[in-house]
């Protein structure tokens, strides 16, 4: 496991131990203009009334080996809240914000919303482009960062899609790049956790504000299995036994401290892992983040600044894993503690991932494409077997190269 999975006795900042471009102009790069006709939204989709969780949460988990008391643990989280997560009505807001953008800009595509594990389903979303004709499509996925649960599945689903709505030939689907290390994204995780700082420095016990030293900023995201990790981007990139789910989530982290440090100066800060769901002999990227609050030195950290980095939207992993259950083991530690906003409908998100799209209308060439890390402007189209999950065994994939 590489530094990040150590657990800390006193506040870290981690280092970033690489910088491997993957930007090399290659086939990975598509830099030919494609007149796509339509713009496909796909999110993972969740339960909207009490009667939904369970099946949902058989969608998610089918042949995963997810132990049952893990699901009985997942389903409380979601009755917890009436059983309704957000993230649909997140993504009606998305679609209807993504139309706003591209009507401002005169762009005439339209978007068609569909999930991975609820209604409305992909192939329904495929459907409904046919029946207006349009066939040549680029998938926005709602996740940022490369690996099987973030891109690969997606893609898997594109291709399986394909088949059950019986458009597999005459639909294409292609996808935008793992958006991770894009402005749009980034630039409001660096706007939060300067808010933040800001907010602490005047707002501590007895009006005296919390100095950034004395703040411990955790990064978290989506916890995977330590071999979907390894196996995600291209070996060859000698990303670490994280593979590039970890490279880019550090390299954002790192790039995201380096804004503030000229106003803030240094910070401590570190990735960790949260929603962890496999079975206990299973190894996952780890320290999870409550582990990591539990074990901050008493005394030496007053306040735990919290950054979904892994997510778009204030979905029930948000609202469960940090809002309810990072939170209060903060609090437990008598510790001030603020979550930073996740990207939402933030206009210069939404922005940002018109402009994603407008890039492959365009075929810009990557040196001319905006990343903010040394490990951008990520791949368009994915090589054969990249992210492939190897207990899942193999499946086919929409938006790759060709073997
Ligand atoms: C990397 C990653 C993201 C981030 C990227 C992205 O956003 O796509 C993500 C997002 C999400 N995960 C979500 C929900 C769930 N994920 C589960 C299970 C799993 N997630 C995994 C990974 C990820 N998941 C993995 C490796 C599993 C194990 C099973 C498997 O190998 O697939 C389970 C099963 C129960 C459990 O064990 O937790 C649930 C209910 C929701 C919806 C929240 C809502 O409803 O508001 C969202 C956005
Ligand atoms: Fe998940």
């Amino acid at each position: 496991m590489s530094e990040s999975s150590t657990q800390p006795t006193e506040p870290t900042s981690q280092t970033v131990p690489f910088a491997s471009p993957a930007a090399a102009a290659g086939p990975e790069h598509v830099t030919e203009p494609v007149a796509y006709d339509g713009i496909l939204l796909a999110g993972f989709g969740g339960p909207e009334g009490q009667d939904d969780v369970i099946p949902f949460l058989r969608n998610v988990t089918r042949g995963r080996g997810i132990p049952d008391e893990r699901l009985e643990e997942v389903a409380h989280h979601y009755r917890h809240f009436g059983g309704v997560s957000p993230i649909n009505a997140h993504n009606r807001q998305l679609k209807a914000a993504l139309e706003a953008e591209l009507a401002r800009r005169g762009i005439d595509l339209p978007v068609y919303w569909g999930n991975r594990n609820w209604d409305p389903y992909l192939p329904d979303a495929l459907k409904e482009a046919d029946a207006a004709g349009h066939h040549r499509l680029i998938a926005i996925a709602t996740s940022a960062y490369s690996s099987y649960s973030s891109c690969r599945q997606y893609r898997e689903d594109f291709a399986r899609s394909l088949v059950e709505s019986g458009l597999a030939g005459t639909t294409t689907i292609d996808k935008v790049r793992p958006f991770f290390d894009h402005p749009g994204f980034v630039t409001v995780f660096v706007d939060g956790v300067r808010d933040a700082l800001a907010t602490l420095a005047v707002d501590g016990e007895d009006g005296a504000g919390v100095p950034a030293d004395r703040v411990q900023v955790l990064f978290s995201t989506h916890s995977v299995p330590t071999a979907d990790a390894q196996r995600s981007g291209p070996a060859e990139l000698g990303l670490g036994e994280g593979g590039a789910y970890e490279a880019q989530h550090l390299a954002v982290a790192s790039y995201v401290m380096a804004q503030l440090e000229p106003t803030v100066g240094e910070v401590p800060w570190r990735l960790v892992y949260q929603s962890r769901s496999g079975p206990p002999s299973q190894p996952w990227l780890e320290p999870d983040i409550v582990e990591v609050i539990e074990g901050l030195p008493e005394g030496e950290v007053d306040a735990v600044v919290i950054v979904p980095l892994g997510f778009v939207s204030d979905h029930m992993e948000v609202m469960w894993d940090l809002d309810t259950e990072a939170v209060e083991a903060a609090q437990e530690r008598g510790m001030r503690v603020l979550r930073t906003p996740t990207p939402g409908i933030d206009p210069g998100y939404v922005t940002g991932l018109v402009d994603l799209v407008v890039e492959r209308l365009q075929g810009t060439p990557p040196e001319q494409r905006p990343a903010l890390t040394d490990l951008g402007p990520w791949y368009d189209v994915c090589r054969p077997g990249c992210c492939e999950n190897v207990r899942l065994g193999f499946k086919p994939a929409a938006a790759g190269l060709a073997p």
